[in-house]
């Protein structure tokens, strides 16, 4: 598989080996917005920068190459591009997190969050702890485990940065240099806490999921997720 690289950084990097580890050829990699013909690969992977990532995506779709996109921060745009991937018939999955083991957690984090429904002893609360460079906050993965208790306990209906409030999930946002990337999720009572947590060691998982997806979506159609290419249900 010819594979684009859009967004060269650390992330691009770890991509690149797993790709050609996979047997996969890498025809573009590129940390800029233009100078390359996207149509010279089979699928694109994006791991850019929030600003970017959004025309990187359009312009694979409006060139009918399916693309993957694991860049966080650009969200807002997210129903954008699924429009356009309608209309043009394309192929993307966005995902805040490829790796396996947070794919698993997530749906860990929706079975705890529907037997917490049914007591109103615990306050939850989320904190997620990432490397120094990182642009935006909270991360993207904090905001899907957010967004997973949301759907399944209606005690909650909205996630914060560092707020508190009643029915508000309160999101703790700690920079501390290379770490990959730590999510906790904590139900706290009077009486105990309860703990759930994912700890990445590197950049490995990220990666190969994300190469992993990009295989997947090859000769699909559509708008999917990481739950489609792992079939974890
Ligand atoms: N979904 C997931 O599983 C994961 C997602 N991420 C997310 O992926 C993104 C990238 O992470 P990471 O690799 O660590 O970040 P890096 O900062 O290491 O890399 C980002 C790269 O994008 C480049 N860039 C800037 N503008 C453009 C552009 N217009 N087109 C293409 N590339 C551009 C940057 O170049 P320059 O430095 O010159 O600006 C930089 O090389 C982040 O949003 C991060 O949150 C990270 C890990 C896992
Ligand atoms: O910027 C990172 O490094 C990471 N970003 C993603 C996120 O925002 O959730 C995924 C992972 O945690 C690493």
């Amino acid at each position: 598989m010819k594979i684009a690289l859009l967004g060269y950084g650390k992330m691009g990097k770890a991509i690149e080996a797993i790709a050609i580890q996979r047997g996969h050829d890498i025809v573009i990699k590129t940390s800029e917005q233009s100078g390359y013909n996207i149509t010279d690969a089979d699928v694109a992977i994006d791991f850019s920068v929030p600003s970017a990532a959004f025309n990187n995506i359009s312009n694979c779709i409006n060139n009918q190459v399916p693309v993957i996109s694991g860049t966080t921060g650009w969200l807002e745009q997210y129903n954008d591009v699924v429009s356009l991937c309608e209309k043009q018939k394309g192929a993307f999955i966005y995902a805040s997190n490829f790796s396996l083991g947070v794919n698993i957690f997530f749906e860990l984090n929706k079975v705890l969050a529907k037997m917490m429904a049914k007591v109103d002893d615990y306050n939850v609360d989320i904190e997620e702890i990432h490397h120094t460079q990182k642009l935006d906050a909270p991360s993207g993965t904090a905001i899907t485990l957010a967004e997973g208790i949301i759907d399944n306990n209606t005690a909650y209906q909205d996630w914060k940065l560092d707020v508190s409030d009643k029915n508000t999930i309160p999101i703790t946002a700690k920079r501390i240099p290379e770490v990959p990337g730590t999510h906790t999720i904590t139900y706290n009572s009077a009486i105990d806490t309860i703990k759930i947590e994912h700890e990445a060691h590197n950049r490995q998982g990220f990666a190969l999921g994300a190469v992993i997806a990009a295989e997947w979506l090859v000769g699909k159609t559509g708008i999917f997720t990481m739950k489609d290419v792992l079939a974890l249900d």
